[in-house]
């Protein structure tokens, strides 16, 4: 790892709703003295900003701040914060912005540690590629036929180039050699504390 951000909660025990929005905005931006700044400072695809602006997102929240460069720059990125804080916004941004699509090619892991999390995780990225048609977005987790993620993966045509996946599934799909992670650029531990509790 070449540079670590490591942030403690950051103690702050308001909760989002679609006003996590509210939260991870404007107050945020004031209450952490840092300068203000738009997502056009991070000089983002305009695909991105037009889909952040549909989002209503105007400020970035101190997590988007503080990560988001850091991320671009092609830095690994350790960040702890409470739920609602928009650290979830933070990689599908950085991974969007630096994803050059290649068909049969695998650039993106987010490993999370159940199939909710996965199905919520793409739910997010589709909002956020929405101006990006040709960027293809895949799960995979237990419970379904490994078959069917074999017939995804084999096909250059519709193999995804974002995977969002459980680690048992992942671990399968690596050790069967049906999933080809060498050409994997940005690998992502959602909710790691939960990934690393399942390791021990
Ligand atoms: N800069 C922003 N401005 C307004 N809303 C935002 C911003 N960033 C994220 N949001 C919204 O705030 C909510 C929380 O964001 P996000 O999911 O990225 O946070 P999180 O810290 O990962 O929280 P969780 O763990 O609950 O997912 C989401 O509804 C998201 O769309």
């Amino acid at each position: 790892m070449e540079e670590l951000i490591d942030c403690e909660d950051e103690q702050d025990d308001r909760t989002a709703t679609n006003g996590g929005a509210a939260t991870a905005n404007g107050e945020e931006k004031n209450s952490s003295g840092l300068p203000s700044t738009g997502f056009h400072d991070f000089l983002l695809k305009p695909e991105l900003l037009r889909a952040v602006s549909d989002l209503g997102f105007e400020h970035p929240s101190k997590a988007q701040q503080e990560c988001i460069p850091q991320a671009l720059l092609g830095m690994d990125v350790l960040y702890e914060a409470k739920s609602g804080l928009g650290k979830t916004t933070v990689f599908l941004l950085a991974t969007l912005q630096q994803l050059e699509p290649v068909d049969g090619k695998v650039s993106v892991i987010v490993l999370c540690h159940n199939r909710i999390l996965v199905s919520e995780i793409k739910n997010e990225y589709m909002h956020v590629a929405k101006y990006m048609p040709d960027v293809r977005i895949g799960t995979f987790f237990g419970g379904t036929p490994v078959s069917k993620d074999a017939e995804l993966l084999q096909d250059k045509t519709k193999c995804p180039h974002i995977v969002i996946a459980t680690p048992g599934r992942l671990n399968a799909l690596v050790r069967h050699e049906i999933f080809d992670a060498r050409n994997v650029k940005h690998f992502v531990l959602d909710e790691c504390h939960y990934l690393l509790e399942q390791l021990g």
